[in-house]
């Protein structure tokens, strides 16, 4: 069995629905178990699921932009891990991010940035995402658009700043989470299986 973690904050439930789709994605690779774990449990070294980073072979990291960047819950815990740090308790896991905010754009790229030095300074192995941009011609739909935004390093979805989580991300944000977490899952796999 290969095991996912997937680490997020969300202060309002944008970005808690993009981890669950990013999760239902991931769930359905064959041989490849979830865990949603929220950053808010994880905000000192002492207390929190910790145990269940440790025995993940990748991690996905989420986080809403806050004013360009991460949030400061989701920092809280970046920097409650630089214990595991100290042991290199995630070297070598599959690691990987994304980030949900109101504008289309929103800086998000800064929060994928800072998702991915953490994983760097974790000395995990970045899995990007990779996906053609949907939006990018004159006949793009952008209504239908995957992967809208164009982000490459990490998943980059959009929540439009006056609706409740149950009416944004949209229905192609979503099914891009999907596409992302079923990604991540099948390169974790396959880091897996090229280990044994
Ligand atoms: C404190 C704060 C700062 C924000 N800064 C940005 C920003 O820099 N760029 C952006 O596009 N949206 C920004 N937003 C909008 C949020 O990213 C957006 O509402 C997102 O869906 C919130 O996710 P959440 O519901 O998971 O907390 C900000 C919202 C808050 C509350």
């Amino acid at each position: 069995m290969t095991k996912l973690a997937i680490v997020y904050h969300s202060g309002y439930g944008h970005t808690a629905k993009v981890a669950e789709h990013v999760a239902k994605g991931a769930r359905g690779v064959t041989g490849v178990e979830v865990d949603l774990i929220k950053a808010d449990d994880l905000q000192n070294a002492e207390d929190g699921p910790w145990d269940t980073l440790a025995a993940a072979d990748g991690i996905i990291f989420g986080s809403p932009t806050y004013m360009g960047a991460s949030s400061s819950v989701f920092r809280k815990f970046a920097e409650a891990s630089s214990k595991v740090w100290m042991n290199g308790g995630w070297r070598d896991k599959i690691g990987a991010g994304f980030t949900n905010s109101g504008s289309l754009a929103g800086d998000k790229l800064n929060t994928l940035q800072e998702l991915m030095i953490l994983a760097g300074q974790h000395g995990m192995i970045w899995a990007n995402y990779g996906a053609f941009p949907g939006y990018n011609t004159s006949k793009s739909d952008f209504g239908a658009a995957w992967n809208r935004a164009g982000h490459m390093i990490g998943l980059g979805t959009q929540s439009l700043t006056d609706l409740p989580a149950d009416q944004t991300p949209d229905k192609a944000d979503l099914s891009t989470s999907e596409d992302f977490g079923q990604r991540v899952a099948e390169i974790t796999k396959r880091w897996v299986a090229g280990k044994a």
